[in-house]
């Protein structure tokens, strides 16, 4: 039983997608839930400024053969949408990361929250060497004017400037937003529906990115078929796993762009991986959000000359906040229970025909 690429994730069929069966698959069994436990740690990561809503940063990483993985859904995910990510955990640790690195070195881009332009200076920082800025958008409380002068601070700084609204806007807001910003590399997931992208790419120059309508889709392609984006923003965690972000990568025909979903430096890792074997010379990824956490379950990985080198990852607990016994509990529990789904072969994760993570 091969990890399998891409299978399906709408549920509708039994099979894979036209994804190719990962050519380096490796038979791997699902461990069970108490050996997860075994060497499980949960960490309170907290971070130098608000971004995506929190302060703190809640994970659990646990060790296998092949190192350390990382199960850190957002904790208001529910247990079949967290469960990709403990399948992409259980892979990084049991199986480890796909050959063949292409690259020894993956360039980043910063990433800034949705700060005061005043910030922008000491939030880029934290990005030494960086040649495209990601800026947080759309924020709730902030006026357009206040999120224009945030974009003209960092282009200010990084004249290679996406933005990220987070599905927030509407298609006309959207436009209005876009035009106000001024020359973008792209912007990702302005509108939360695909038909809403769609109709936003057809107003305006821009390059439009999909996100959360690629790592939150029943069908991840729907975003690819409708046409409604330029480039595909890929996360190791949502997606279930390095091979499957590789195997997605090579069915969708636009650059991809491999991106933190605000990991530890042991998700980091695992992105940091999957897009060193990413093939052709890829745009700069979203895997530099390390800098915004004040403690990491790793010593400070600084970018050099907007570079992050692909490597393993030794968490050492001196290194992290670790979580209070309450919150131990509420993490384990949803461990065993994305564990239990993920074992019982019928989450699209596992079990597809041909391969994948089974029981
Ligand atoms: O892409 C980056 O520069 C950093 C990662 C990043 O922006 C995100 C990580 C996790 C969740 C989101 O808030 C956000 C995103 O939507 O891409
Ligand atoms: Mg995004």
């Amino acid at each position: 039983m091969a990890v399998t690429a891409f299978p399906d994730r709408s549920g509708k069929n039994d099979g894979m997608s036209s994804a190719h069966p990962d050519p380096t698959g490796t038979d791997l069994v699902l461990p069970s839930v108490d050996e997860l436990l075994e060497s499980a740690m949960v960490v309170a990561l907290p971070m130098r400024r608000r971004f995506r809503g929190i302060t703190v940063r809640e994970a659990m990483i646990f060790r296998g053969p092949a190192g350390w993985g990382e199960f850190a859904p957002f904790v208001e995910y529910d247990d079949s949408e967290s469960a990709w990510w403990l399948a992409a955990g259980i892979e990084a640790a049991y199986l480890g990361p796909p050959p063949p690195p292409l690259r020894d070195r993956v360039a980043i881009n910063a990433t800034v929250p949705a700060v005061p332009a005043v910030d922008v200076p000491d939030v880029l920082a934290g990005f030494p060497g960086a040649q495209a800025a990601k800026v947080k958008v759309a924020e709730p409380g902030c006026s357009l004017e206040e999120e224009v002068a945030r974009v003209e601070a960092v282009r200010a700084l990084i004249p290679t400037v996406r933005v990220d609204a987070n599905a927030r806007w509407g298609v006309e807001e959207a436009v209005t937003a876009i035009r106000a910003f001024g020359e973008l590399e792209y912007v990702e997931q302005p509108c939360a529906s695909v038909e809403e992208l769609a109709a936003v790419r057809a107003a305006v120059d821009t390059p439009i990115a999909a996100d959360e309508s690629i790592r939150r889709a029943a069908d991840p392609m729907r975003v690819v078929r409708a046409g409604a984006a330029d480039v595909a923003i890929l996360k190791v965690a949502p997606l279930g796993g390095m091979r499957r972000v590789l195997a997605l990568a090579r069915e969708i025909p636009m650059d991809v762009v491999v991106s933190s979903a605000l990991d530890t430096a042991v998700g980091i890792s695992a992105g940091l991986a999957t897009a060193a074997a990413l093939p052709g010379q890829p745009r700069a990824c979203g895997l530099g959000t390390g800098s915004l956490f004040v403690t990491d379950v790793a010593p400070p990985n600084p970018p050099i000359a907007g570079e992050l080198p692909v490597a393993r990852v030794e968490p050492t607990t001196a290194m992290a906040s670790v979580a209070s016994p309450d919150r131990v509990q509420w993490w384990t529990r949803r461990l065993r229970r994305c564990h239990e789904l993920l074992s019982s072969g019928r989450h699209p994760a596992t079990g597809s025909p041909g391969g994948g993570l089974s029981g």
